[in-house]
């Protein structure tokens, strides 16, 4: 029968079951057409998934906050807001000065050493003398300030320091006092530079008074400077500020780094917060104006500004060193 069939294969039926097959054939292929669909789709999910994931991870990385040491509404006023670290090895290749090199390590934070009054002032301050460079922007007249253009290039920020007379100009400094001469009387006064000294002082005593120093035997060192930065500023490969760094490697003096912040994180500015870059966490300090944030320079304190999104960021960086022969005096008006 079997044979007679295979010989015989167009029986009555045969175009009948040439057609089923035909059917047959078309159904799985459409079955299989709608297979790889599926199949296609699932890639598309998954494929999107890991676009997600991807991103959620990116963005992580720079959200990871897990901490706020202290609020931009928060008022720390009454005593400093301390946060104590284990001290870094870095102290052990330096020379020693009792009484001066930290032996507790750690930051701090207060609201109850500048006055929002005070602050406005030296704001005011500081955009009068960055001012200057927005004036003369486009003249040929400014040249390297030899003394720390290494350590002030690292911002991607207009600086002032009042120290040197360094004033930023584009990827250049020019010497304020040289420059402009007796006229920077004309920018500054007198009572400028004393509360400029004042406030130094009061800073110099409060952590002397948190780290337990004896604040005759820390000095002043540079770069102090006031900084500016927005989220326009221009952008060089090197000079960028929310770089992650430790101030004893980047400036070599410092021992003792502290903040002074002159406008409000949230309303003057957004992004920008200060961040300590811990191994378990992120910890953040918002700036507030006349807010204070110091701490030990060591990479026990390792740290990052982040960037600023919208407006504008004053602040000034305060430095103290045990070591006299990096020591510098306060500011003068020429
Ligand atoms: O402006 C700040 O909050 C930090 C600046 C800073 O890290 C520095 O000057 O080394
Ligand atoms: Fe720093």
């Amino acid at each position: 029968m079997a044979l007679l069939r295979l010989r015989n294969p167009k029986g009555p039926n045969a175009a009948e079951i040439e057609r089923k097959i035909k059917r047959g054939n078309a159904l799985r292929q459409g079955s299989s057409w709608r297979g790889s669909r599926g199949l296609l789709a699932l890639l598309l999910v998954a494929l999107c998934a890991c676009g997600v994931a991807a991103w959620l991870y990116l963005a992580s990385l720079d959200s990871d906050i897990t901490e706020t040491l202290a609020g931009r509404r928060e008022m720390i006023s009454s005593q400093p807001r301390v946060y104590s670290v284990q001290c870094s090895e870095d102290y052990e290749n330096y020379k020693r000065y009792p009484g001066c090199t930290p032996q507790k390590c750690g930051r701090a934070v207060t609201d109850g050493v500048v006055t929002s009054e005070e602050a406005q002032a030296l704001r005011r301050l500081a955009e009068r003398g960055l001012a200057l460079a927005g004036s003369e922007g486009g003249r040929a007249v400014s040249y390297n300030i030899s003394v720390h253009n290494v350590m002030l290039r690292r911002k991607d920020a207009s600086i002032l320091d009042l120290h040197s007379g360094a004033l930023s100009m584009g990827k250049q400094f020019v010497n304020i006092y040289r420059y402009f001469g007796e006229q920077i009387t004309d920018v500054f006064t007198e009572e400028d530079f004393k509360l400029y000294r004042d406030v130094r002082g009061r800073i110099q005593a409060i952590i002397a008074e948190t780290f337990g120093l004896d604040p005759t035997l820390m000095y002043l060192t540079k770069p102090t400077f006031f900084s500016r930065i927005n989220s326009t500023t221009a952008k060089t490969q090197h000079d960028e500020y929310w770089h992650p760094h430790i101030d004893k490697e980047t400036y070599g003096s410092f021992d003792y780094t502290s903040l002074l912040y002159l406008s409000d994180y949230g309303s003057d500015f957004t992004g920008g917060r200060f961040v300590f870059m811990d191994q378990n966490g992120n910890r953040t300090v918002e700036p507030r104006a006349g807010r204070v944030s110091f701490f030990s320079s060591g990479s026990e304190n390792l740290h990052r500004v982040e960037k600023v999104t919208w407006g504008t960021r004053y602040a000034i960086t305060v430095s103290f060193t045990c070591n006299p022969s990096h020591a510098i005096s306060d500011p003068s008006l020429p």
